[in-house]
């Protein structure tokens, strides 16, 4: 129950709970000085009181002082084992629960997110819960359970002096917990400035090539300094008024100790308290409003802590898309039964019917925005279709698992997507299991090879974030190359739009010839002389399916597919 309202993992509610008992074990042994201290004041008061001072039992005083200071040390070692580095493997393993679950997530859940507020999510959220739940809350209980049973000892000892103590907890306890919803409202506005200013900084710095070449400096870090300055005015917001209401709540607590020693001189003077529990009561009643104080800090930062961690519930809460990891798929032809679908409300796919024969090059074709790579899309399951049914031999895709029915299916993005790190890793992503005759292998299919024996460290050399260091051709062969590696039956393929240089075109062709070799092909055609020898063109318009049939039955219709290349084939005569 406890473990769930926290949103711990099981390693990390077994070490909540270690290091709640570490916390206890740690105030205890700091209350124990406290203790030594206020025998050794009796002791040196007795002459004040007609008696005298015992050395022997000072020294021994002394010895026990040593022995403790010892237990200090050995306990807040053991605290910080238990809190600490708890904390910080606690808060590995959340990020990496939470990278799994975005792996898992569809797509239309980024659609609605930004990368920012998921990267925060992934680091600050994750540290944010972690530091507080393992960290702050378990001083937290250890504060509260230490001082709970030191008012019980105060109690017994003499129950007016601790009530005059203790007067003014409810009132600094109902001013912190009253304002709550006020404190939640400011932080959620700081949360809020938070990510806008990391969401400006991060679009400022990925687009700082444009910026300059457009001369939109100005314009751009107008918003950027907009939103910083915003950010710093919620943070001070934030200090200013949650502080207020923390500061306040440890004020009043502190006038207990003024209302203490009213008291206890009153009962003095009137004999009717003696002056060493006086004194203790000053001393323990001091120590105490430290810790009380300490306890109410916490309070206000648990209390942001909260917006992070309802942040994390609703990420957690997003529903993943079900299907089975064990079908076992035999055929690969793919069929589209009166599929409709929108990314939103609006159909970008209304009512297509087609099939793509198994072992054959499929082309789509038609204007840009006609649903092409949507098309793609839907058929490896990035999205559900909305309507109708998309099939891949006889199952269902949407009763397939999506990372099992992936591994059926090797895509060449158009946009090619390249990691910082060597280029033999970034061809191994294909297949994390191929060993280094086959990562060549696949790279000699793909034209890599010799450009990559090129580079100064051959395959080990690093690529730069994105692979800045490489050409758009290169990147592209390279992309290829890994879905070589990955040798999947079916092959969806975005042809680049980027016109490339007659040798790098010739390379590219070649690579692909290899890689659609005897797969089912599904090939989103940009150029229309590129597919005039597929084995089928699908020519979607508008998200409907308009015409099918292969290149010379398509021209002789004279429809939409034979103006478009008629187009295109006047452009290739154009000049500048
Ligand atoms: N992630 C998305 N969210 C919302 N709408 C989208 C998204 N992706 C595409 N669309 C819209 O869906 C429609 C079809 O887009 P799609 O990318 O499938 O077209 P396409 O034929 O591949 O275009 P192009 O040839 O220009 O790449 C377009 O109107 C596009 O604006």
């Amino acid at each position: 129950m406890l473990q769930k309202l926290l949103f711990l993992s099981d390693q990390g509610y077994r070490d909540f709970k270690a290091a709640v008992r570490a916390n206890v074990l740690v105030n205890l042994s700091f209350m124990a000085p406290i203790i030594v201290m206020n025998l050794v004041i009796m002791e040196i008061l007795k002459p004040f009181v007609g008696g005298a001072v015992d050395y022997a039992r000072l020294w021994s005083y002394a010895g026990i002082g040593l022995v403790l200071v010892i237990a200090m040390y050995c306990a807040n070692r053991y605290e910080y084992g238990k809190t600490y580095v708890a904390a910080y493997a606690a808060a590995a393993e959340k990020r990496i629960a939470v990278a799994e679950q975005l792996r898992r997530l569809p797509l239309s859940f980024f659609n609605q997110k930004d990368l920012t507020e998921l990267t925060t999510n992934l680091m600050a959220d994750c540290t944010n819960i972690e530091h507080t739940f393992s960290h702050l809350f378990p001083q937290l209980a250890g504060n509260i359970i230490t001082i709970a049973g030191v008012t019980v000892l105060l109690c017994l000892y003499d129950w007016q002096m601790a009530l005059a103590i203790f007067g003014t907890l409810p009132l600094s306890f109902l001013i912190l917990f009253g304002s709550r919803s006020l404190q939640r409202r400011i932080g959620e506005r700081h949360v809020a400035a938070k990510l806008k200013s990391a969401e400006q900084s991060q679009e400022y710095l990925e687009g700082i090539k444009v910026i300059k070449a457009f001369g939109l400096s100005g314009e751009k870090f107008t918003s950027l300094d907009r939103a910083l300055r915003d950010f710093m005015k919620q943070s001070i917001r934030l200090e200013a008024i949650v502080g207020s209401f923390v500061v306040s709540a440890i004020v009043i607590l502190r006038f207990g100790l003024t209302a203490a020693i009213f008291v206890g001189v009153h009962r003095l003077s009137g004999g009717r308290l003696d002056l060493v529990k006086f004194v203790v009561f000053l001393i323990v009643g001091s120590g105490i409003y430290t810790s009380l104080s300490t306890i109410m800090t916490m309070f206000g930062e648990i209390f942001y802590t909260l917006i992070s961690l309802d942040r994390m519930k609703a990420l957690q809460a997003q529903p993943l898309m079900e299907g089975d990891a064990g079908i076992a798929l035999e055929r690969f032809h793919i069929a589209f039964d009166r599929v409709s679908f929108g990314y939103n409300q609006d159909e970008v796919i209304r009512d297509a019917s087609f099939t793509i024969p198994q072992g054959k090059v499929t082309a789509l074709v038609g204007p840009s925005g006609s649903g092409k790579s949507t098309v793609a899309r839907l058929v490896a399951r990035f999205w559900d279709v909305s309507r109708g049914g998309a099939r891949i031999g006889d199952r269902n895709i949407r009763e397939i698992d999506p990372e099992h029915l992936l591994s059926y299916i090797a895509i060449v993005f158009q946009d090619v997507v390249l990691f910082n790190d060597t280029v033999y890793n970034n061809i191994r992503i294909g297949n994390p299991d191929a060993g280094e005759d086959r990562v060549i292998a696949a790279a000699r299919m793909a034209q890599c090879d010799g450009f990559i024996r090129r580079m100064p460290q051959g395959y080990q050399t690093l690529i730069g974030e994105n692979g800045c260091t490489l050409s758009g051709g290169e990147r592209q062969r390279i992309s290829i190359a890994r879905a070589l590696l990955k040798n999947a039956p079916i092959v969806l393929l975005d042809e680049a739009t980027a016109s490339l240089d007659p040798e790098n075109e010739a390379e590219i062709q070649t690579a692909i010839s290899n890689l659609i070799k005897g797969r089912t092909v599904v090939v989103i055609a940009h150029r229309l002389r590129t597919v005039a020898a597929a084995d089928q063109i699908i020519v979607l318009d508008r998200g409907q399916v308009v015409e099918q049939g292969r290149h010379a039955e398509l021209m002789e219709r004279d429809g939409l597919y034979a103006r478009l290349y008629r187009i295109q084939q006047e452009s290739l005569g154009w000049a500048i």
